[in-house]
């Protein structure tokens, strides 16, 4: 290569992993595989190494990325908190003993854990009270989510036990399980919400939203694995002597941590986790091999950008190789058309595998998809496995090239395509089968307006027989009962639990209805957020764009997708119907708030995160109906108001006090 050539790739090199670090870190939507990623990284440093003359001290190869963002407080780390160097293969492994050796002789353990695939965390204790959380940032700097971190019910907000020295910083991984991410991301899909693509950075996206009751939503939990204090040499002599001493506090020490003393014990302990780990209820990305002297640790000292006595052994996503047989496509209630590829069943981490996700038609034009096609199909930190490519030489000849369709599967109609979104959808909401039934299925869900006595089943017979066609037409069904009656396995009494079911539904709060109506991208809490802030739907249809978007945690995307919904006549037709049948279309504590003195000489404190309404509108509500919030507690406080997670010396103070602890639902009951 010529010097100007390796220049050139060395510019393009930095800008790529620049802009990868940012969707990864920031975006938590990485568009590339951490093994593509790290390929590129290792491609950048050898080059520099060959030219130091081009190195540039701002190079992704000699900071941490980043994920600093400008909505938090930006804390400066004590102790720098920096990355791992990682390899993928035994030989550098070798390698990195072999270097240790050099510098500590033979004598020297090793502690091997689990690499959890979250995000790092940082939390300051003082006096057993945990005072601060901070993500790392760009190493030296990063974002303060304390109250985020408190909703995390395995992180203690208080310590156990005594022992613990006054001021410390434990850091640790918070990460998601599999099950809660599946679950989660369901909903997200099933709102018309962009899904992640996997736990981790569906962690990492919660741990930095604005609304800690959201996140106290989605559950996370969080290990811990390195401490910091200072004379921590003079506490502790090793990294294990601290974990262990850490747990006692009361931290969540992952089990499977193990002290090796030799390198073949490594070995063994990486061969065992590359298969048990799918065993595990969370992602593991590796293994973390760390000295555990913390006197040999010094010896060894740092690189820019990482300890030089741990190094991470990061395991290969499992990729097979099976064929492609057909690709289907799927209508969402919101006319969102996923494509989906059938592929011959092959086992992959432990899974029988049949179907792939293909995200959208960018997806099938990037990977060239043709009948037939033997494809790679990987199964990483993603629980729904992907093909990531196609094996050319494999490929069948004169097999056409699979086409996305220009109309809806399911109704034919002229699907569209939004300018700079990646989805097509079915626009025609009002005559398409799959958006209908899912609509009305959605509106009837759990989530939504809970009805009773009927199911997915139930909705599909009854649309298929044209008993209903719209939401609406639910409270029409009890002018039908003749026609129920005479379907199959339509029973008296399952009629009427149904129809019961659907009249209860009139008392479900304006935030279920609002949610029910499945706009994109209003999920429940966007739906929550709305009702509460507009209070009424009229107040709603009428708001502008730019109104709706000054909402906190709702973007223009969100904002444009509800005026649109709105400005269609058929659905402000629609909501005409559902509120002559007398749903709830307003929020209805709002009479009370203008108007009561209820809790007149009654004084408050606020503590924790509530389910329906965040702390702001409580004191509102308090305030509005002739109440008093106080800032500490003491004699003259009435009430505490206790969410979830609240700090416990307060719980513990007012407990002390005798002063009445009171919910959420016991507040709202006071103004009734
Ligand atoms: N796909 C992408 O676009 C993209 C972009 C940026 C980074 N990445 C991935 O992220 C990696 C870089 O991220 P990184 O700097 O966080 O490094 P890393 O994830 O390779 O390793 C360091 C991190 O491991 C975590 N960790 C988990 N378990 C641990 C344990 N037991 N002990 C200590 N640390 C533990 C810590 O958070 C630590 O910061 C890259 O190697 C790449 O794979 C991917
Ligand atoms: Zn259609």
């Amino acid at each position: 290569m010529q010097k100007s050539d390796v220049l050139q790739r060395i510019t393009t090199l930095t800008r790529e992993l620049n802009e990868h670090n940012y969707k990864y870190y920031v975006l938590a939507q990485p568009s590339i595989s951490d093994f593509d990623f790290d390929k590129k990284l290792a491609e950048l440093a050898s080059l520099e190494e060959a030219y130091p003359e081009f190195l540039d001290p701002d190079s992704p190869t000699q900071k941490v990325g980043g994920d600093i963002t400008k909505q938090f407080k930006t804390v400066r780390h004590k102790w720098p908190m920096l990355s791992l160097s990682n390899t993928y293969s035994e030989e550098e492994l070798r390698e990195f003993d072999e270097r240790v050796r050099k510098v500590l002789g033979d004598h020297f353990e090793y502690v091997c854990e689990l690499k959890f695939d979250g995000l790092s965390i940082s939390l300051t204790y003082e006096n057993g009270l945990l005072t601060r959380a901070v993500t790392r940032g760009d190493g030296s700097q990063g974002d303060e989510v304390t109250a985020n971190v408190r909703t995390i019910k395995s992180v203690p907000n208080r310590l156990k036990n005594d022992g613990y020295p006054a001021l410390f910083e434990i850091r640790g991984e918070v990460f998601m399980h599999q099950a809660a991410f599946e679950r989660l991301n369901r909903e997200r899909q099933e709102n018309g919400e962009i899904p992640y693509a996997n736990p981790r950075n569906f962690a990492a996206g919660t741990i930095k939203l604005q609304d800690s009751a959201e996140v106290a939503r989605r559950p996370l939990d969080c290990f811990l694995y390195f401490l910091y204090m200072d004379g921590r040499d003079r506490a502790f002599k090793t990294h294990w002597d601290s974990l262990n001493a850490v747990k006692s506090w009361g931290f969540h020490v992952c089990e499977h941590t193990k002290l090796c003393h030799t390198l073949a014990e490594v070995f063994q302990f990486i061969a065992y986790w590359e298969n048990e780990r799918y065993r595990l209820t969370y992602d593991i990305d590796g293994i973390v091999i760390k000295v555990n002297s913390y006197a040999q640790q010094d010896e060894l000292g740092f690189t820019a950008k990482s300890p030089r006595w741990a190094i991470a052994y990061k395991y290969k996503a499992e990729e097979v190789e099976t064929i492609l047989k057909s690709v289907s496509y799927q209508v969402g209630r919101t006319g969102a058309v996923t494509p989906v590829a059938n592929l011959e069943p092959v086992q992959l981490s432990g899974t029988t595998v049949k179907r792939a996700t293909l995200h959208n038609a960018n997806e099938i034009t990037r990977l060239d998809l043709h009948e037939l096609d033997t494809v790679s199909v990987e199964k990483g930190g993603e629980i729904i496995p992907k093909i990531i490519g196609v094996n050319m030489e494999k490929r069948v000849p004169e097999t056409s090239k699979i086409q996305y369709p220009t109309h809806c599967p399911a109704c034919g109609t002229l699907l569209i395509r939004k300018a700079g979104e990646a989805v097509h959808y079915c626009p025609n909401e009002l005559g398409c089968p799959p958006q209908i039934v899912g609509k009305i299925q959605h509106f009837i869900s759990r989530k939504a307006m809970d009805i009773e006595g009927m199911g997915n089943e139930t909705v599909e017979v009854l649309y298929k027989k044209g008993l209903i066609k719209q939401i609406s037409d639910l409270y029409s069904l009890k002018e039908h009962k003749d026609r129920l009656e005479q379907l199959e396995r339509f029973g008296e009494k399952s009629i009427q639990n149904m129809l019961h079911g659907i009249e209860k539904s009139k008392e479900k709060p304006f935030p279920k209805v609002l949610f029910g109506l499945g706009i994109r991208y209003v999920g429940e809490t966007i739906a929550r957020k709305l009702a509460n802030s507009f209070k009424t739907i009229d107040a709603l249809i009428h708001a502008t764009c730019e109104e709706i978007a000054a909402v906190e945690e709702i973007g223009e995307r969100i904002a444009s997708s509800v005026t649109e919904y709105f400005s269609k006549e058929i659905h402000l037709q629609q909501i005409a119907v559902l509120k002559s049948v007398a749903l709830q279309f307003s929020i209805v504590e709002e009479d009370r708030v203008l108007s009561s003195d209820k809790l007149a000489n009654k004084t408050f404190i606020i503590s924790g995160v509530f389910e329906n309404h965040s702390r702001e509108e409580l004191t509102q509500l308090i305030v509005a109906n002739g109440g008093k919030m106080l800032s500490s507690i003491s004699n003259k406080l009435n009430y505490l108001v206790a969410g979830d997670k609240m700090g416990p010396s307060k719980l513990t103070k007012a407990q002390k006090l005798n002063i009445p602890i009171i919910s959420e639902a016991d507040l709202i009951k006071m103004l009734a």
